[in-house]
């Protein structure tokens, strides 16, 4: 059975003893694997993963942000405010953008949601992000992704204020990334370092597997992974191998079972499988992917990995949906934020 555990900074009022033992047991064994012991020690019982949830991460992520928000309020400034443009009607976009409102509004962040049609031009959405740019009360903005075939992507995100840009999607937050410099991080790359920091994993020197280059999530991902701590933006100085389609499913295992670290982020359900994990890796599962349940027919919401089998051999795992998802909503909230605190010396 997987023990289901609280961040590290909570763990002590959140969580009972026996899965406290358990967690700092697995912390030891997932540091003991890494230091290039192939072998456990005999006396280390072999548990089933840490299972670190997102969704009790992201309500400790949140309550800072609650402070933070009252305190800019209390100080007399401007409550921040959050921005978002949907195009169409993509259910799975309604939903994101539903979680995204609604955290703000439990944290004190105002939001607005301007709806367009599918058919509306690229000219008439480049005009509306410049009003909300000149927008004073706008703290942050974002343009939910993706977008009808005939407006192009980039257009859009660099037309986004890069200091109100809370995605980080504009040239210049994804430039500023790339050097090391201090930057609007994509939330979910900025989700995936925040669950490895605050659950205690480390990451210089370690092995990282990054399964998927996507340039919003694996490519931000591997950047923030293999760059260097000592940057104006700290980078994990790990040793990151970035597998993607073209990568043979034989060297793909290869590379995963030599990693101390699997992030999974390439939209494929089942890929990352038990036979391909080191004993005592975390396992971060950033896929989200839509499945019809075999026996009721019904859509499911899997990631990219095995989670019943990988979890009985990793250290760490997050769940599929209660992972990254959450976080990510939580760390959006935390940029537009930092995009009020910005606005108010700038
Ligand atoms: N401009 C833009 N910015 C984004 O940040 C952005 C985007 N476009 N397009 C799509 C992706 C995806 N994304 C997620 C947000 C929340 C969950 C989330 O809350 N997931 C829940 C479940 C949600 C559900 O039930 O569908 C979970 O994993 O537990 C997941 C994924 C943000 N994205």
């Amino acid at each position: 059975m997987a023990a289901s555990i609280s961040p590290l900074r909570s763990s002590y009022r959140i969580c009972n003893s026996l899965s406290f033992h358990h967690y700092r047991a697995k912390l030891r064994m997932h540091r003991k694997c890494e230091s290039q012991r192939r072998h456990l020690h005999a006396s280390v019982t072999r548990h089933a993963a840490v299972v670190v949830s997102g969704t009790e991460m992201a309500r400790q992520i949140h309550r800072e942000i609650q402070r933070e928000v009252e305190e800019l309020v209390t100080g007399g400034n401007m409550r921040p405010h959050l921005g978002v443009v949907l195009v169409g009607d993509d259910p799975a976009s309604r939903t994101y953008v539903r979680n995204k409102t609604r955290a703000a509004s439990i944290l004190g962040i105002s939001s607005d949601t301007v709806v367009k049609p599918t058919s509306v031009s690229q000219d008439e959405l480049l005009e509306l992000i410049d009003k909300m740019n000149r927008d004073w009360k706008v703290s942050g903005l974002l343009v939910q992704l993706p977008l009808p075939g005939h407006i192009k992507e980039r257009a859009v995100c660099n037309a986004i204020a890069p200091e109100k840009d809370v995605d980080g999607f504009h040239i210049v937050n994804i430039g500023k990334l790339c050097l090391g410099q201090t930057s609007m991080v994509p939330a979910t790359p900025a989700a995936v370092w925040e669950i490895i920091r605050r659950t205690g994993i480390e990451t210089v020197g370690k092995n990282v597997l990054v399964a998927g280059r996507s340039k919003n999530v694996g490519l931000p991902i591997a950047m923030l992974l293999h760059t260097d701590r000592n940057h104006q933006r700290p980078g994990g100085d790990a040793t990151v191998t970035i597998a993607h389609r073209c990568t043979p499913r034989e060297q793909l295992k290869e590379l995963t079972r030599l990693a101390d670290i699997v992030i999974a982020a390439a939209g494929v359900p089942g890929l990352i499988t038990v036979d391909m994990v080191k004993e005592g890796a975390a396992v971060i599962d950033v896929g989200i992917n839509r499945v019809q349940d075999r026996t009721t027919g019904k859509l499911r919401l899997v990631g990219d990995v095995d989670f019943e089998g990988v979890k009985e051999k990793a250290g760490f795992i997050t769940p599929v949906p209660g992972g990254v998802g959450p976080i990510t909503v939580a760390m959006l909230m935390k940029n537009t934020v930092a995009a009020a605190r910005y606005a108010l010396t700038h």
